[in-house]
């Protein structure tokens, strides 16, 4: 019997990180029939119960078969990785595995399985590595410098082969550094939202820890790496908007992924004490034991491909999207100081569990 589907069916990996979280949402909004992958057991509730879970590791060939096997989507937004550049160090085969080779894996499933499936691939702009170009774009040179970077640029330039080989529907977002207050703490985005909250809510030592496991305020001071880094923020919520528009045009294509600004380290501070009127420069001190030994000092996407041929324009600026973070960790801070939790343990957020997407 021939099943005729009235609803497009999305399989979102990596559903239980930040952009899964908002991709997922604006997919249930838009008729979809969600199936998302996570590593860990996530609660069957989240998004009002209506997304359809499987649990397990990727990196398991079997696993992976069934997943595309059982849910058999129309849509495929691979979004599963080691998401953190530094801790590709620590972990790169498993990174390697991850986020190369289970997208080529993706590929050939789909070749061989579903050749009327779409892919969405998340690149990133790491595959640009310590770049010298003003702008990045499609056509920019890839130069990763790190394990993760690596990994993603073997992802990037697979799905472009299987692309042109076989005809198939097979895209890519370079993402640029894409923030929202569903980012875990380890990013320096995050981080910063969380010291400035505390600091405007009066305190001066938070119970949630750094890379070095100690207080990400302390002491009243946040601590840093390269605070000279300049970085294309832009919103979680508008960069899944992309993925879906990339993936509804009639061509695949690569597209870069960015607001088309870049801001320092050091102006998302001022930016983000501003909100509690503070002055960053008394509450930001360095450590050189944050700096990273390989990084991308600059990066700045030209986002007019996605622009001119599919007419994204992202909602939030740097501003709104830095007030944001910041008001949603005052949030949470005052609720938290609300239940007078004082006595909890230190809690740490570099977890290894917490490389992953
Ligand atoms: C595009 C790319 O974007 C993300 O990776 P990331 O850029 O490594 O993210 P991050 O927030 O850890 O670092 C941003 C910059 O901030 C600098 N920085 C200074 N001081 C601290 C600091 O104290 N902590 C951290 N974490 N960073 C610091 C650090 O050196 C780096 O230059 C992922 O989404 C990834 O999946 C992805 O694809």
């Amino acid at each position: 019997m021939i099943e005729v589907r009235v609803k497009k069916r999305a399989l979102v990996t990596g559903g239980a990180g930040q952009d899964g979280w908002y991709l997922i949402d604006l997919l249930l909004s838009r008729g979809y029939d969600v199936f998302a992958h996570s590593r860990i057991a996530v609660d069957p509730i989240l998004h009002g119960g209506r997304v359809s879970w499987r649990v397990g590791s990727l990196t398991d060939e079997t696993f992976l078969k069934n997943l595309l096997a059982e849910t058999g989507p129309d849509e495929i937004y691979n979004l599963a990785a080691v998401s953190r550049p530094a801790i590709s160090w620590d972990i790169p085969i498993e990174t390697a595995l991850l986020n190369a080779l289970v997208p080529q894996r993706i590929c050939e499933y789909i070749r061989r399985e579903l050749p009327a499936c779409r892919l969405f691939q998340a690149s990133s702009s790491e595959i640009y590595g310590d770049t010298r170009t003003a702008l990045q774009d499609e056509e920019t040179r890839t130069n990763p410098g790190s394990p993760y970077g690596i990994s993603k640029a073997y992802a990037h330039q697979i799905v472009g082969a299987y692309r042109q080989q076989y005809g198939l529907h097979l895209s890519c977002g370079i993402l640029f550094n894409h923030e929202s207050p569903r980012r875990p703490l380890n990013f320096v985005s995050q981080k910063i939202a969380h010291a400035a909250a505390a600091a405007a809510l009066g305190m001066t030592e938070t119970h949630e820890l750094d890379e070095r496991g100690k207080p990400i305020l302390s002491g009243g001071k946040l601590y840093l790496g390269d605070i000279n880094v300049r970085r294309d923020f832009g919103f979680a919520g508008d960069f899944v908007e992309a993925m879906r528009l990339i993936v509804q045009h009639a061509t695949p294509a690569d597209y870069a992924v960015g607001t088309g600004h870049a801001h320092s380290i050091a102006e998302f501070c001022e930016a983000a004490f501003k909100v509690g009127g503070l002055d960053w420069t008394k509450h930001v001190a360095i450590d050189k034991t944050l700096l990273r030994k390989v990084d991308s000092h600059f990066t700045q996407a030209d986002p007019s491909k996605l622009q001119s041929q599919l007419g994204w324009r992202p909602k939030i600026d740097f501003q709104a999207l830095v007030e944001m973070m910041v008001q949603e960790r005052m949030r949470i801070l005052m609720t938290s100081l609300a239940s007078a939790d004082a006595t909890r343990p230190l809690v740490a957020t570099t977890t290894w569990n917490k490389a992953f997407d």
